[in-house]
């Protein structure tokens, strides 16, 4: 049976990284962007890192932040791979030896392929959905069906997934894995543990259901 990876993004507590942990998850994501409300900083960050046990990845996420902003989380965070959710190009994003994805945000016009196409050295590809102005973390969800075989990278579905969503969209795309941060918080950046819960167990009903189709 395919296990879709989980990731939960925005964590800036110990304890909802804990919890994620504890709930199932495979990765947490620490953003690195100051106006994000869901920023950190570099030590909020080691706090985080302190709690999560090998094998769980803890995902670095930058807005076109510089080669230098970049250079000193990664001497101090334990970081396993980088998410580049910015304008950053497959050069950039490749300087840093450290695996990394690439956010993709689908605006109506864009040539999906082709634009996964630019980052074929990623590790995957995050696909979010678009929306002027803000670079992530909207809440939206996109048209899952637009990036139907449209990418070789394994994809990490973004975008407004939650509990009640998550099952259809793993049943449309059978994503590797699946990204949420808002579908999981009591506000930007708190997490609410019964939410975790449930978005989780939704992942492993729609794995259980493809298994079974
Ligand atoms: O979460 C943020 O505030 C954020 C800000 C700027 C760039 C990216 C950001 N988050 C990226 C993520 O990985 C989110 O998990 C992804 O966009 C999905 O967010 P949501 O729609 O809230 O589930």
């Amino acid at each position: 049976m395919t296990r879709t990876r989980i990731k939960i993004c925005g964590i800036t507590r110990p304890e909802d990284a804990l919890c994620a942990v504890h709930s199932g998850a495979d990765a947490i994501g620490l953003v690195f962007y100051p106006p994000s409300p869901r920023a950190v900083s570099i030590e909020q960050a080691r706090e985080v890192a302190s709690v999560v046990p090998p094998l769980v990845t803890l995902v670095a996420l930058f807005v076109d932040a510089t080669a230098q902003e970049i250079a000193r989380v990664l001497e101090s965070v334990p970081v396993g791979l980088i998410q580049f959710h910015g304008n950053e190009d497959a050069a950039f994003c490749g300087q840093f030896h450290r695996p990394w994805i690439k956010a993709i945000r689908i605006k109506d016009d864009l040539d999906v392929a082709a634009a996964c196409g630019a980052y074929d050295a990623a590790s995957g590809v995050l696909l979010d959905a678009w929306q002027e102005g803000v670079p992530g973390g909207t809440g939206k969800t996109f048209e899952w069906s637009r990036a139907e075989g449209r990418t070789s990278l394994p994809v990490v579905l973004a975008g407004g997934l939650n509990s009640s969503n998550v099952g259809s969209a793993i049943k449309t795309l059978g994503p590797w894995a699946v990204d949420v941060s808002g579908g999981v918080e009591v506000s930007p950046g708190i997490k609410d543990a019964g939410k975790i819960e449930q978005f989780i167990a939704a992942v492993r009903v729609a794995d259980q259901q493809r298994a079974e189709e």
